[in-house]
Formats: structure tokens, sequence, C-alpha cells
């Protein structure tokens, strides 16, 4: 069954990892490692976790020049993640080199990992486009065109945030994934997200994974938390 939910794994050790799955019910999860695990752990966090039957998505969000980003997603695939991502703003280039890194390791007899582009972190507030990044578009413009790039560069998706899943859906297409952070529960501190939703919004909107990390991390009781957000996806047909 396909899992909606993607657990940010942002600790800041193998042991806190450990302790958190432990309290998750021996389920097998979809879970995100970022640079704050990766960066302490080493590719040997990616093997703990996919020996232990979880999905995996290694959020590295790679942004270099495209022979650097080719020969690093060749060393990443041989980690087996199943999913992978790199700044769109990195360019064509740089993307469809990261596809044919990521082709060429991986190993005989897996499918490929996804890849996706990051089009503007859930953290940019609207207003930041132009006060500081000099982009005169508006969120949603520069989502999509970075989104039509990524989608021609030959990728699988983009992270976005929840607003503009939709109009990424209608743009390149329904099978085209939107994978989107800054998932909160109701109630929830937004922290340092400025585009955030709900994980009923989410699946509202058409997305195809929701990535939440403090929202169910941070709680006291995680399982309960990461429960209550299947439940709210769970709630919306469509
Ligand atoms: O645009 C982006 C891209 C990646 N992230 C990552 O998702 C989680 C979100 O954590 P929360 O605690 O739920 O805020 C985190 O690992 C980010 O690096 C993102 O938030 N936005």
């Amino acid at each position: 069954m396909k899992q909606p939910i993607i657990i940010a794994l942002d600790f800041d050790s193998i042991t806190d990892t450990k302790k958190f799955l432990a309290g998750m019910g021996g389920q097998k999860l979809y879970v995100k490692v970022g640079m704050e695990l990766f960066y302490k752990e080493g590719p040997g966090i990616a093997d703990m976790l996919k020996s232990e039957g979880h999905h995996l998505f290694l959020d590295l969000k790679l942004h270099d020049i495209p022979n650097t980003v080719k020969k690093a997603m060749k060393v990443l695939a041989s980690l087996n993640p199943d999913l992978l991502n790199v700044h769109a703003a990195g360019g064509r280039a740089m993307m469809e080199a990261a596809l044919e890194g990521l082709e060429a390791g991986t190993p005989a007899g897996c499918s490929r990992p996804k890849l996706i582009g990051v089009t503007q972190l859930t953290s940019t507030p609207p207003d930041m486009l132009r006060r500081e990044l000099l982009i005169e578009k508006s969120m949603e413009e520069t989502v999509i065109s970075y989104a039509k790039l990524v989608r021609d560069a030959g990728l699988d998706g983009v992270v976005c945030s929840v607003q503009e899943s939709r109009t990424v859906k209608a743009a390149c297409g329904p099978s085209f994934l939107t994978v989107t952070p800054g998932i909160r529960l109701p109630g929830d501190p937004a922290g340092d997200q400025a585009r955030t939703a709900t994980p009923e919004l989410a699946r509202r909107e058409l997305a195809d994974h929701v990535v939440s990390g403090r929202s169910i991390t941070g709680k006291e009781d995680s399982l309960k938390a990461y429960t209550e957000m299947l439940k709210e996806w769970e709630s919306v047909r469509i």
C-alpha cells in the first residue's frame, strides 16, 4: 500500500533515531533522512533503515555543477533509497546529469529510485522572492515554472508546498509527483515554515506525499500524532 506520510527523521544520532522508531509500534514506515542525520551518521543510516524494511527518502537536496551532481547521485543510488532530490535552481543540465548518475548507480535488478526537484522551500514566504531573491513573479508562477523545468529534465516530480500542489498537477500531469513538506496537525506551531498545511488539505490539493517532522517527532506520543495524521489524510476521498 502507498504510504502517504513521510516522517522526517531530523535527529542528530542513530541512537535517537532508533529510540524514535522503537516507539512507532514496529510499523514499516516511509522515513526521510536529511542533512543533519546523514552528515552525522553517514551512509550506514540508509543501510540500517532499508534493512529494517522502511521506505527511504534521502533528502540531501543536491545543488552543484552537473558533473559533481552526477557522480554524487551515482554513489547515493548504491544506497538503494526510494526517493532522492536536487534543487531545481541548479538548472536543467544539472537535473539531467543527476538522473544519468542515478541510472548508472542503480544496482542491477533494482528499479531506479524516484528523483524530484525542490521548487521553492516551504520556509520561503511569498514576499521573500522579490525582497531577497529578486524574483518578480508570484510564488505560484515561480513554482510552476520550476516544476515544468523539472518535468522537461525527465524527473519524476517536485517538492512544493500544499498551496501549489494542485496547480503543479494541472501543469505537469497527474502522475507527476508532488511531495509536500510544511505539514502540521491543527494547532501545532509552524516554527520556521512559512507555507504550511494540514494532511487533510494536502490530500484535497492532490499531494502524493506529505512530509512531516516536528508535528510527529516533537510530540510526547509520536505514534498517536502519526496515527492522527493518517486518519486526517484518509478522511478525504478523492
Ligand atoms: O521545501 C522543503 C524541503 C524540505 N523540507 C524538509 O522537510 C522537513 C520538515 O520538517 P518539519 O519539522 O515538519 O518542519 C525538514 O526535514 C526539512 O528539511 C522542508 O521543510 N521544506
